[in-house]
Formats: C-alpha cells, structure tokens, sequence
C-alpha cells in the first residue's frame, strides 16, 4: 500500500499537521517534508564548487556520482539503509528562491558573475537520474546506497543535503533493528528518547527511524502525529513524588464500570494494602502514603490504563505493594489494571520479584490476568544491558529506551560519503594509501545473489554493462583489492538491488508506507545467517567485485598511480 492524501489525512484523523509551520505537505505525493530541508542547507564549498564549474564552462558536463559507506556501524556486520523517501522529496522540491539567490549573492565574494545567479534561480533536478536500494533495506560497505546521474553541477550540489539525510536514518534505524535483535521478537520497545536527542529534528527523526528499525512505539507525540506512529507513555517521579499523604488526594472515588456503584478506591487500597502485606510478607510499614495517594489519584484519572511507576521509594518495600493494592481495587471497580514501570535499580532482579509477586497475587485471589500484568524497564539501557539481562533472567514486558538508542552513543555517526566515479562517460577513481579507501570507478549495477536454502551469500558490483548474473548460472565473484580472493557462485536466485526512483523529474516508483519499510527491514534481515547478526564477533558478509569490474578497477588504478623512484 502506498500512502496517498486520503490515507494521511484518515490516519491522522482530521488533524491538521499540514498547517505545522515546519512540515509541508507536497502537493503529489501528500507525505510531509521537513522545510528545514531546502537547498541552501548545504556546505558552502558546494555553492563556490558550482560557481568554478560554470565558469570553467562545465554546465553541459555529465557526472556519476555514487553514496556509500566503507564500514558498518557498531561493531557490527549489516546496515540498514534509510533515508530515501526524503531523499526524494529533496530532490522533487529542490529550487533556490530569491531570498535564497539574495542570500548567497551577499555571502559569496564580490566579482560573481549575475547570469551564475540566473542560472541558480532556474535550476531544478529534472535532468537528473537517482538509482537506489530499497528503503529498509539491509546493506554493506561499498555498496552505492544511490547513484545519481546528471548535469555535473546539480547532482554535485545534492551531495551534502542528500548524506545528511541517509547517514543519520540509515544509522538509527541500524540502531534500532540491533535493539530488536537482542529483545527478540517479543519484547515490546519503546523508544523514550526526545528529551536526549540531538536536538528537535534529531528527536524528531529519532521517533521515525526507531519505529523503522523495529520498536513499536515512541513517546515523542509530534512524530505520531506527523508520521502516525503509535505514541506510548506511562508517567514520571515527578507524577509520584508531587503527593506526600493521603489528604492531598481531592478525588477519591470510582463508579463501577458496569453498575456506576461509587467507590473510595483509597480505603479500597488501604484496605487492599493491608491484605497484600500479609499474602506477599511486606510490612506496610515502610510503604509510602504518599505513592498510594498518587497511584490511586492516576488510576481515577485512567482506570483503564492504569500503569505505575514503582522505584520512586522503594520498589520491594513500597511501590510493587501500592501499585498491587490500587490494581485489585481498579478489579474491584470492574477495571483492568496495565502494569508497572521500573526505572533503577537492578532491573533483572527487580522484574522476577515484581513477576513473582503477580503470580502469588493471581492464585490467592483467583485473577488469572494478574500474573500477566506488563512490566516495563528503562534507566539508561542498552544493547549490552539488554544482553546482560537476558543472561541473568527476567521478566521485564517492555523496554523503554532513549539516550543511547537516539544518540547512537557507540557510534555517533555513519561515515557515507559521495564520490565521482565517472565525468562525460569517462571513469574517475580517488585513490588513497588505504586501498579500502579507493573508489570503485565507473557506472555499477548491483545483485544480492542468494543460495538454495534461502541465504543471501554474497553482493556483487558489475560494470553497468554487464549481463545481470542469472540463477543456475555460476559467477566469478572477486575481492576488490586481494587478486587471490575468489569465487565461484551458482546462485538460486538473483535480486537485482536498484531500482530507479527519480528520472526526467518524475518520481518512477510508488512510495513505500512508513509500515511497508518497517517490514522491508525485517524481511531483508530474515534473509541473512544468524552469524552475520550476531553481536559478538559476527561474520563479516562478503561483498564482491565482477571479474570485468575486478579488471576495469585495478587497470585505472595503475595508470592514475604515479610510479615512485628510489635514490
Ligand atoms: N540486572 C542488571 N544487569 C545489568 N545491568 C543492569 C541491571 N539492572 C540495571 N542495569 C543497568 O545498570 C545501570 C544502573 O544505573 P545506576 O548505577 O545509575 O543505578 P540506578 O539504579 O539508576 O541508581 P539510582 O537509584 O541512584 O538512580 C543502568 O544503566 C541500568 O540499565
Ligand atoms: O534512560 P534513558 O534510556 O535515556 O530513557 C529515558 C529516561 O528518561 C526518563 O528519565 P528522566 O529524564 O526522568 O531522568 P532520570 O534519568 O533521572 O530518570 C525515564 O525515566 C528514563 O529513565
Ligand atoms: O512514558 C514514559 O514512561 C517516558 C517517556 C519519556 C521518557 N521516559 C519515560
Ligand atoms: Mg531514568
């Protein structure tokens, strides 16, 4: 399903997130466009580049320009690639406005021709061609995420705007797929993280690719509303801490769900509370009034969702005993209590002994349901925690995660870069000491070649004019820089990795659903070994070179190698 105006403006229920100052809505396509994303949002060196070009009379120059990353994040082996829808709508839009052309009329150097301007003013990325991967899907070092091709100038002048909006994607939703594998399919994950973001738009793209990458929800409501994401929360300390004893509490009764027969669900709890000590062998003496007066005020203003944050005090001796004593009266009142939150503490421990306690409070009273209760954790978790805790044991429901889930705390950034690999049909190689870090010249096609029991094995680079491998059919497959690496692959099945996504100023393919690359990124995940995933020491997958492309590289190599002499 693609997204079209009807289904966004359903989904979002006659809200009106178009008129948000920040986000526009783009007339075809009705999927929102962040304004912050223009094309003045570049480096500098891109508009001085553009001017040197124009004037050096390169304006009908064609270029091949191609976006990859040389390592995977993370300490890890895949990559998920994200970005492209915006990517597109960059594209779509992009056009300088006088007070753009003004703008950089007053902080380019004097001299500047004014006809450089006019061109500015009526340039549009028409003549350009985007091929790219899949949004979600997963990918590896090397392998051009996009390739764009067109008039020099232009597809030059898209390099900054275009990585900046697939390094941090593509590196947030490799983040959050990396949660999801260590939580397993079960867990839920919530991702908490807008307060520690990088800022407004990172929260915002945080809360995006979170969901993408895997987790369920995000407690961010500006990008539930904007990208229909479902929005989750419990409450904070704070919620607790602001009652100190039971005369705070101005409202104390609940009607019956079914029968509206009032009841004061605080004598319930206290009286609930003082059972509970004696089923579960806590003394209510050290339990906090206060709390009670809290959990009892929150479970009146939602009886039906009611979920307590239980460690402001003390989890074993306060918090698990209130929270317990406000859900059997909630029972009571014919509602259906959610769970709790931990936030410290050891939160292994602190789960199976909240588990343990639901389990002894369902067969004393006969509540099945009360041993299912949710239980969700936070405080500063990790994919290492995650790890940890699944060694030591736990029952925790929920994850909710933020700072080093939004921040990419093990690795702050992906390094995609943009480089030329051919100018007016002719290839162009950067070279470097560091032969990982020589570019791969020349237009490529790329294929994912996969095995009979349903692996992917291998991705392989051609020269674009090469035959596509085909199933049955064995394939040289060659290590870039190591001659002596090779091998042969008779793959099951071929997928062709690119697709063209903008050509003759057109969008050519419909634009997946925020859900559809949800899925993508899990399927494509689905297609590669459980060795390639893991977190420790994981397989690094191969990515290879065709036999034609192996030579096209390593002949452009030697002749653009200066040869050294000796004295
Ligand atoms: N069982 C566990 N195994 C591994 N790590 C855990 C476990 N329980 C909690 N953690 C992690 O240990 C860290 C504990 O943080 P910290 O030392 O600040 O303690 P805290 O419980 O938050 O303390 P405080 O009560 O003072 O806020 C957190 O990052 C948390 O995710
Ligand atoms: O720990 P994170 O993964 O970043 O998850 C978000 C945190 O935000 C909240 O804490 P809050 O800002 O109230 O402060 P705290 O860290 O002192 O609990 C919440 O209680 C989580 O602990
Ligand atoms: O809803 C929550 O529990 C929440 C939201 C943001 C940060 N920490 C917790
Ligand atoms: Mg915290």
């Amino acid at each position: 399903m693609t997204t079209t105006c009807e289904d966004n403006e359903m989904n979002n229920s006659g809200m009106d997130a178009f008129s948000i100052q920040n986000y526009r809505r783009d007339s075809t396509h009705c999927f929102y466009q962040n304004r912050v994303i223009q094309p003045l949002l570049t480096d500098l060196y891109q508009i001085t580049m553009a001017y040197a070009y124009w004037k050096s009379g390169k304006i009908e120059d064609q270029a091949v320009f191609d976006l990859f990353f040389r390592k995977n994040p993370f300490h890890g082996e895949f990559t998920i690639f994200c970005g492209l829808e915006e990517c597109l709508k960059f594209i779509k839009n992009f056009h300088y406005s006088a007070g753009d052309i003004n703008y950089l009329k007053s902080v380019l150097p004097e001299g500047i021709e004014e006809e450089f301007f006019e061109y500015l003013g009526k340039l549009t990325a028409k003549d350009v061609t985007l091929y790219a991967l899949d949004e979600g899907s997963v990918t590896f070092p090397r392998i051009p995420l996009m390739r764009l091709e067109g008039p020099l100038i232009i597809v030059q002048l898209l390099e900054t705007t275009l990585l900046t909006l697939v390094n941090y994607a593509s590196l947030m939703a490799t983040n959050a797929a990396r949660y999801r594998i260590v939580a397993g399919p079960v867990a839920k994950l919530l991702e908490f993280g807008l307060r520690r973001a990088q800022g407004p738009d990172g929260g915002l793209s945080s809360s995006k690719y979170a969901y993408i990458g895997g987790f369920d929800g995000t407690s961010n409501v500006l990008a539930g509303k904007l990208f229909n994401i479902p929005v989750k929360g419990t409450h904070a300390h704070a919620y607790i801490t602001s009652y100190s004893g039971f005369d705070e509490l101005v409202t104390r009764e609940l009607p019956h769900r079914e029968s509206g027969a009032t009841a004061d669900l605080l004598e319930l709890s206290i009286e609930h509370r003082k059972n509970l000590s004696s089923v579960l062998h806590i003394s209510t003496q050290e339990a906090n009034d206060g709390e009670l007066a809290a959990m009892v005020s929150f479970a009146i203003a939602f009886p039906d969702g009611f979920m307590a944050l239980v460690d402001t005090y003390d989890v074993k001796r306060s918090g698990l005993l209130n929270f317990c004593a406000v859900a059997l009266s909630l029972n009571d009142q014919g509602y259906r209590p959610v769970g709790i939150r931990i936030d410290s503490g050891d939160l292994a421990y602190l789960s199976c002994l909240a588990r343990q306690n639901f389990i002894t409070i369902s067969e004393y009273y006969g509540l099945p349901w009360f041993a299912e209760l949710t239980i969700v954790a936070s405080n500063d978790i990790n994919e290492e925690t995650i790890l940890s805790l699944n060694e030591q044991g736990h029952k925790i429901d929920c994850f909710g995660i933020g700072t080093h889930l939004v921040t990419c705390q093990k690795q702050p950034a992906l390094g995609c870069v943009y480089k030329l690999v051919e100018i007016n049909n002719q290839p162009r190689i950067k070279l470097s000491q560091d032969a990982e870090k020589i570019t791969m010249p020349g237009k490529k096609n790329v294929f994912r070649l996969y095995g009979t029991e349903g692996w992917a094995v291998i991705d392989i680079l051609q020269k674009d004019d090469e035959d596509p491998p085909e199933p049955g059919k064995k394939v040289l497959c060659r290590h870039p820089f190591h001659e002596s690496k090779r091998a042969f692959v008779t793959p099951a099945r071929v997928e062709t990795l690119y697709k063209i996504w903008w050509k003759d100023g057109a969008i050519r393919q419909p634009i997946p659903s925020l859900e559809e690359v949800r899925n993508r990124v899990q399927e494509s995940l689905g297609t590669l070994r459980q060795d390639h995933l893991r977190h420790l020491n994981p397989t690094p997958y191969k990515v290879a070179v065709s036999d034609n492309l192996y030579n096209f590289l390593h002949d452009l190599w030697l002749l653009n190698q200066p040869i050294g002499e000796l004295s």
